[in-house]
């Protein structure tokens, strides 16, 4: 992958995440994770090589049908994109909302996940008087309120304590034992050594994994 003429950002990756694992995508900063989640969730077309998303060629993709598989994929971005004039909880709804949920579920389950994500005091407040942890507190319960088929994580335990982070890695476990395909791009070393998932590590726009091949799934 290059951005227009400029070096090569991710060079000869190549890897399967089989539906129902789960990874850590570590590496120092400027390695290539974001470039590498962006890529799979469609944020960016690959200068070259090829990316299959649910078993299909990225490439080969309508526009039109960008949409909908983007609504499979839940994504915690690594600046949170919260809507600022919707509440934490009409965030964390958003998604639900979007598929047609019925509000009565909604209620039953938003306020019961960002209860758990420590949230339960906050829920009708506006992401500009939430600390930087808990807006992305508020981001995770949005990826992960609709379970997703594919969950993409970018550093979402970046600003929260190594207790919070634990209790995040815990939901996150949650979501995958009911099927979610899990990607985290972590820094946090007491994380990856503590879930003993396997890490897809990138250095220099290079992967080395112990043990994995061919493209994304
Ligand atoms: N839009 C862009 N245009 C040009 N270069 C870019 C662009 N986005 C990222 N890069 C470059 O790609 C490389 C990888 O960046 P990326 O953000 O993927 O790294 P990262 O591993 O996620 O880092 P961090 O952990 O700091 O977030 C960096 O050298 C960065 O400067």
């Amino acid at each position: 992958m290059r951005f227009r003429d400029g070096p090569a950002v991710l060079e000869n990756i190549g890897f399967t995440l089989p539906p129902g694992s789960f990874h850590f995508l570590t590496g120092p900063s400027g390695a290539g994770k974001s470039t590498l989640l962006k890529l799979i969730y469609l944020a960016l077309k690959p200068s070259s090589g090829r990316i299959r998303l649910f078993d299909r060629d990225v490439a080969g993709i309508p526009r039109r049908e960008q949409p909908d598989l983007r609504r499979r994929i839940g994504v915690v971005f690594q600046d949170f994109r919260l809507l600022g004039h919707l509440t934490a909880l009409d965030n964390v709804a958003l998604p639900l909302r979007i598929a047609g949920a019925k509000e009565s579920l909604i209620r039953r389950h938003v306020p019961e996940l960002l209860d758990w994500v420590g949230l339960g005091d906050h829920m009708n407040a506006l992401p500009a008087t939430l600390s930087g942890g808990q807006q992305q507190r508020v981001a995770i319960a949005r990826a992960v309120i609709g379970r997703p088929k594919l969950l993409l994580a970018d550093e979402p335990t970046g600003n929260v304590d190594d207790q919070i982070a634990m209790r995040l890695l815990f939901l996150f476990e949650e979501l995958n034992r009911m099927g979610t395909t899990v990607l985290i791009a972590t820094h946090n070393n007491m994380l990856v050594d503590r879930f003993s998932y396997p890490r897809l590590d990138l250095r220099d726009g290079h992967l080395s994994r112990p043990g994995i091949d061919s493209a994304v799934a």
